[in-house]
C-alpha cells in the first residue's frame, strides 16, 4: 500500500505562486494571525515575537533575536526554536497568497551553531503551488540579510479550510478567537467564512 507523497520536490505540473493582489507591500508588517501564537502573537508571554514582513514576490522576512530562553546547549539556540522560527515565517506566508495552510511536512538543515543574542534573519518564498500543495524554501543568517548562512528549510504546506481549526481546537480558545472581532477580520483577510 502506498502512503502520502513526502518528497519536497515540486512535481512537474505545479504552477509558479501568484502574489494575492491584496497582499501588503514589501516592507509591511503582516500581523500576527492569531494572538496566542507561540510564533507570532503579541499575547503569548513565552513566545518568539516574530514580526513578519511582506517581501518581494512571494516571500516574507522577519527576524528573531535568540534570547536566553531559547537556549539548547550553554549559549547557544536550541534547534527546535529555530525551527520554529522557520516554520513560523513560511506559516505567514498564506498572506501573501491569501490562503490558510498549515504546515505537512519540514526539513530542516542546522548549518551553523546560533550563540544567544544573535539576530537571525529570516527569509521564507514559496515556489510553487500543486492544487492545495504549497512548496516552500526558508533561510536564516547570522547577523544581518546577507550574513552566514545558519538554518535553512524546505516545507510543504497543505492549503486548509477554516474547519481545520474549528474542528480540531480545543473550544474555550476557539470560542474566544471567534468572539473576537479582530480575529475575524483575520479570517476575513483569508478570504474563508468564519
Ligand atoms: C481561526 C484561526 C485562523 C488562523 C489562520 C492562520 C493559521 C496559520 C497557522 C500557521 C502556523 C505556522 C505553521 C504551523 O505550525 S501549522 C501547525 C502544524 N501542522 C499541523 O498541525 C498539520 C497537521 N496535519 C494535518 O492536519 C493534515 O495531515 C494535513 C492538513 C497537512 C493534510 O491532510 P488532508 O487530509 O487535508 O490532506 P491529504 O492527506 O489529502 O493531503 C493533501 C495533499 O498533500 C500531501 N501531503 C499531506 N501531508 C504531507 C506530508 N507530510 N508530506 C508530503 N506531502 C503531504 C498529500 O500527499 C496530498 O497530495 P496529493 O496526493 O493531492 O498530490
Amino acid at each position: 500500500m502506498r502512503g502520502p507523497t513526502t518528497s519536497l520536490t515540486p512535481p512537474a505540473d505545479a504552477v509558479a505562486p501568484a502574489r494575492h493582489s491584496g497582499a501588503p507591500a514589501p516592507g509591511e508588517p503582516l500581523g500576527s494571525h492569531y494572538d496566542h501564537c507561540f510564533g507570532c502573537g503579541g499575547k503569548q508571554p513565552h513566545g518568539l515575537h516574530l514580526e513578519i514582513r511582506a517581501g518581494e514576490g512571494v516571500s516574507a522576512t522577519a527576524v528573531l533575536t535568540v534570547r536566553e530562553e531559547h537556549q539548547g546547549a550553554p549559549g547557544l539556540a536550541h534547534g527546535g526554536v529555530l525551527a520554529a522560527a522557520l516554520d513560523e515565517t513560511l506559516g505567514a506566508l498564506g498572506w501573501m497568497l491569501r490562503t490558510i495552510a498549515v504546515t505537512g511536512r519540514l526539513e530542516t538543515d542546522f548549518v551553523r551553531p546560533v550563540p544567544v543574542g544573535t539576530e537571525l534573519h529570516l527569509r521564507a518564498e514559496v515556489t510553487a503551488v500543486h492544487g492545495r500543495k504549497i512548496y516552500a524554501t526558508a533561510a536564516g543568517r547570522a547577523g544581518g540579510p546577507e550574513g552566514p548562512l545558519a538554518v535553512r528549510a524546505a516545507a510543504l504546506f497543505v492549503a486548509v479550510e477554516v474547519e481545520h481549526f474549528t474542528e480540531n481546537g480545543r473550544d474555550e480558545e476557539i470560542r474566544a478567537a471567534m468572539a473576537d472581532p479582530d480575529q475575524v477580520r483575520v479570517v476575513r483577510a483569508f478570504e474563508v467564512n468564519p
